[in-house]
């Protein structure tokens, strides 16, 4: 009697052989989704200088601590600060500087008046904007201003020394703002593992290609490539390779140079023609899983490298299924996540359906499901069969029925993966 694996061991046992890849340093946009491997420090203060948080006039506070609308505080504008600007004026006792925002700001300043508590150097009332490029011989101020007003002080965002980002971190879009905000070009990352997708089966032919009698189109290279990708992979779709084991032997040599893991679907079972069965013997080890769909899987280590293969099995969703429990959180490892970002999200739902599921006992079954949010409630879509693929395109959960279970009635509570 040949072994037979839980779910739970395989997965474990796959995950045990799969170790993080290497880190490296790469360009900041290279490196988003990737995981930062050191804490990167902030070099310098952030902002790098005192500098005005909004278009005004940079004043000594004791030239405009009574001013008002009625009795303004007139200064003489000895400049022009624009954002850039390396020459600043020094700003004496009576004397004001025009400055812009993100402009720094100039010696003797203490605090920034905006345009609009001001005329704007135009002698008549408020003004709502700065006019024109000259900047004028003189300025009435309308308001006073305290030491530091709407002035963005260096150093106030980050200081230098500290951590900016810490290890671990999934570089988003705000990581990489603050990482190039400090100068930073690249950063030490693990890379997002290579993926090479490679369907088997005589009976393939590519999207487009008009079918012969007893062809079928290749689904699962696309929905492998896509899926690997949706976890965070790049990955490649070889075209699919005809059930000759020389053929597949060479074509994964090829492949392996280029691939940080390899996945193949089709040809695992107990069939006359199960190819990648024939080409791996003594490299990668065959089980039966005790789960319906996805019975058959293959896993080795192949090459100097040794390279994660994952042989699935050749019925679609089985294929999908078997991606989505054991391949795609092996790619998460590689890719350096921690534990609890290995896998899907799961949450408990309530099943909804018209007659109770029959599920094979002794088997953790996966059916394909709708979950609705809003109620937690799960209904199934179409059959349990492995070749139904537009049912799962129309799923957005895989349902679990445990192996003790035989017959899931409508308000059982269960077990859903969500796919989202
Ligand atoms: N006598 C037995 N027969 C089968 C058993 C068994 O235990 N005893 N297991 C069944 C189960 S369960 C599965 S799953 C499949 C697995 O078969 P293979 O991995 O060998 O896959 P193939 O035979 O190559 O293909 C199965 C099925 O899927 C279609 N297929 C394959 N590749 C693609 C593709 N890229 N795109 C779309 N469809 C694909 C293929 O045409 C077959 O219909 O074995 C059962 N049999
Ligand atoms: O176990 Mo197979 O993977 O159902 O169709």
């Amino acid at each position: 009697m040949t072994d037979v694996w839980s779910v739970d061991e395989h997965r474990d046992d796959v995950l045990r052989a799969v170790r993080p890849l290497d880190p490296i340093e790469l360009p900041l946009l290279d490196a988003a989704g990737c995981v930062l491997v050191e804490d990167v420090i902030v070099p310098a203060p952030l902002p790098p200088f005192d500098n005005s948080s909004m278009d005004g006039y940079a004043v000594r506070t004791a030239d405009v601590e009574s001013a008002s609308e009625r009795f303004p505080a007139v200064l003489t504008v000895v400049g022009d600060i624009a954002a850039g600007s390396g020459e600043l004026p020094v700003v004496g006792p009576g004397e004001a500087a025009r400055i812009m925002t993100g402009a720094p700001l100039p010696p003797g300043a203490q605090a920034v008046v905006p345009v609009e508590w001001t005329d704007g150097g135009t002698g008549a009332g408020p003004a709502d904007a700065m006019t024109g490029r000259d900047h004028g011989p003189e300025v009435r101020v309308h308001r006073p201003a305290r030491a530091g007003a709407h002035i963005r002080a260096r150093g106030s965002d980050a200081a230098a020394g500290s951590v900016a980002v810490p290890a671990g971190t999934i570089l988003g879009p705000p990581q990489l703002g603050l990482l190039a905000a400090i100068g930073r070009a690249t950063a030490p990352v693990r890379p997002r593992p290579r993926v090479v997708v490679l369907s088997t089966g005589s009976e393939l032919a590519a999207p487009g290609e008009r079918l012969e009698p007893g062809q079928i189109h290749d689904a699962n290279g696309y929905m492998l490539t896509a899926a690997a990708r949706d976890a965070g992979a790049v990955a490649y779709r070889v075209a699919a390779v005809a059930d000759d084991a020389a053929t597949l032997r060479a074509t994964l040599e090829d492949q392996l140079v280029r691939a940080d893991l390899v996945v193949t679907s089709g040809g695992v079972s107990v069939g006359a023609y199960d190819v990648v069965k024939e080409a791996l013997a003594g490299r990668a080890e065959f089980r039966r899983l005790a789960m319906q769909p996805g019975k058959p899987q293959g896993f080795g280590l192949l090459g100097p490298a040794r390279t994660p293969l994952f042989a699935l099995p050749g019925n679609p969703v089985s294929a999908y299924v078997s991606f989505e429990l054991f391949v795609r959180p092996a790619l998460r490892a590689l890719a350096g996540h921690g534990e609890d970002a290995l896998h899907r999200p799961r949450t408990t739902a309530r099943l909804v359906t018209d007659a109770p599921l029959a599920s094979p006992a002794g088997k953790r079954q996966y059916l394909r499901g709708s979950y609705s949010p809003a109620d937690r409630t799960v209904r199934p879509v179409g059959g349990p069969s492995s070749h139904l693929v537009a049912a799962l395109a129309r799923a957005d959960a895989l349902i679990e029925i445990p192996e003790t279970v035989t017959e899931a009635a409508a308000g059982a509570e269960l077990t859903v993966v969500l796919l989202g």
